[in-house]
């Protein structure tokens, strides 16, 4: 110490540098061993490393085994769980492929605090990893891309999912635990797994979609009568690929440049979804109002939405193009996957630009309640798979329409302990009257047409009954309650 304090005094500044460098080179040339710093933040301040926290995800269960010292936190994710990672200066080691390797977490803090929003956060945590020289290319290639993808996994399945809504140009969120499944969705079977299966194809091609050059991205229509589960299916969609939701208000989107900001700003593993999307654009990017138009309440979600004054108060300059841009293009950029959903109850009046296949890549259709998607609800609400009166429903259901909101609400106990006969026999009720009612009106559209349902049975020879079914067909429904679009696919 003394001889090279000395040195430091006496020798020139040149000489010194000389030595240091010389005298590291020959440290590393003996040292054996490679090391890696990943430090928390990089770069800009506020931006946590991705590394840094794939790594600290990575190391949970090894840290939880092997360090003595331990952080813990706690992690909501449908219930709450406590997360545990090893604390300041603690080491763990890691095996790969039979290679050994060390992990050490350190903190550097500053001296000289400067200003910051953080006061508190003037310590930057890193990781250190530890290997043997002669394993470089494993460790530097495999091993490191292994740690990130567990890590990132691991994030996946402990993270708290959030429901975004827009507030202008800005996303606030809510914990998403919408307790929504494909289990408890009433839709036919092969239907219900067709969709599943899409997801997970979807979420599993990172490596097809980079390979045909294509932003890993699909877009659903979902469209169908409301009460029919829309916004069901997107909540099982989110719980199924463990996503967040952004709930996409366009009416409260000032301008295409503002729709632009939202967008990039989501996140990957992410459902952007633009509800009622017939209401919110039309092709001049004009605004309608959904309540003016059809003469009815808000009927959606409270909490997804934003207060009625704060949508109205806004004009919007949003257009088709400006958000059939951004769809198209715009994620190209962006890492990660992303599913797009729009609604609507009218496919009718969706503009074809918007509905056309690669855009939108899937179109799902969802319906009146079918016998064996009323098997789905009475199992779900009334646990049961069989009823005497079960026959009379399934009669019923291909005679008349009836939402599958409007089955639930008959099958919701009155009382605690419910009793199912009472629910069923309420629902065969509602499906009579609801019969009843749309026999009433196909009477009086044919009096306006100027010849009754009875007369007209007379001039074919049939009865009134089986008029109120072709009346069914004439409207698009078959027997059984289906669109006629699902009979033709059946056929
Ligand atoms: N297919 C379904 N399976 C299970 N439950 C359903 C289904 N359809 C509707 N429901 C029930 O009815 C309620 C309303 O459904 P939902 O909000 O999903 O309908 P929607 O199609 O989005 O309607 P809207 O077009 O008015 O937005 C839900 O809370 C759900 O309990
Ligand atoms: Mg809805």
């Amino acid at each position: 110490m003394f001889v090279w304090a000395m040195f430091k005094q006496y020798c020139p500044y040149q000489l010194q540098n000389y030595f240091e460098k010389h005298s590291k080179r020959v440290f590393t040339f003996v040292y054996p061993f490679i090391q890696i710093t990943f430090n928390e933040f990089t770069g800009d301040r506020f931006m946590r490393s991705e590394a840094y926290s794939a790594i600290e995800n990575y190391l949970g269960s090894s840290s939880s085994m092997q360090a003595k010292r331990l952080k813990a936190d706690v992690v909501k994710n449908g219930s709450q769980s406590l997360v545990l990672s090893m604390d300041d200066f603690e080491e763990v080691t890691d095996e790969f492929q039979g290679v050994k390797l060390r992990w050490a977490s350190g903190k550097h803090i500053s001296k000289t605090p400067s200003f910051s929003f953080y006061p508190a956060t003037d310590e930057r945590m890193y990781y250190t990893l530890t290997f043997h020289k002669r394993h470089r290319n494993l460790i530097l290639g495999t091993y490191l891309s292994h740690v990130l993808k567990e890590g990132d996994a691991i994030k996946v399945k402990n993270r708290q999912r959030k429901l975004y809504t827009n507030s202008g140009s800005y996303w606030r969120h809510v914990v998403f635990e919408h307790p929504a499944s494909f289990e408890t969705i009433a839709m036919e079977a092969d239907k219900k797994k067709e969709i599943m299966d899409d997801l997970i194809t979807f979420s599993q091609a990172e490596e097809f979609y980079a390979r045909i050059g294509r932003a890993w991205k699909r877009g659903y229509l979902l469209y169908g009568p409301p009460g029919t589960g829309k916004s069901t299916m997107i909540a099982a969609m989110a719980n199924l690929l463990k996503y967040d939701i952004y709930d996409l208000e366009l009416t409260s989107v000032k301008d295409n440049t503002e729709l632009r900001k939202l967008l990039i700003e989501t996140s990957s593993r992410s459902i952007i979804v633009i509800e009622d999307i017939d209401c919110s654009l039309d092709l001049t990017g004009q605004r309608k109002k959904k309540n003016e138009e059809q003469g009815r309440g808000d009927e959606k979600d409270p909490k997804l939405k934003l207060p009625k004054e704060e949508t109205d108060s806004k004009q919007s300059q949003v257009t088709l193009s400006g958000l059939l841009n951004f769809i198209d293009g715009l994620w190209s950029a962006c890492k990660g996957e992303r599913l797009v959903v729009f609604t609507t109850n009218f496919l009718e009046k969706l503009d074809p630009a918007l509905i056309r296949k690669g855009r939108m890549d899937k179109h799902i259709e969802l319906s009146y309640c079918s016998f064996e998607a009323f098997k789905v609800l009475a199992k779900n609400y009334l646990l049961i798979e069989s009823h005497h009166l079960y026959a009379r429903i399934q009669e019923l259901l291909g005679e008349t329409k009836m939402t599958p909101a409007e089955v639930a609400e008959h099958l919701m106990p009155k009382t605690l302990p419910g009793d199912n006969k009472v629910c069923l026999e309420g629902l065969i009720a509602g499906l009579e009257k609801a019969k009843e009612d749309a026999r009433l009106k196909a009477e009086e559209e044919a009096r306006e047409k100027g010849s009754s349902p009875e007369e007209k049975a007379k001039e074919k020879g049939s009865s009134p009954e089986e008029n109120a079914k072709d009346q069914g067909k004439e409207n698009g429904f078959c027997e059984n309650g289906n669109t006629e679009m699902n009979c033709k696919e059946k056929e």
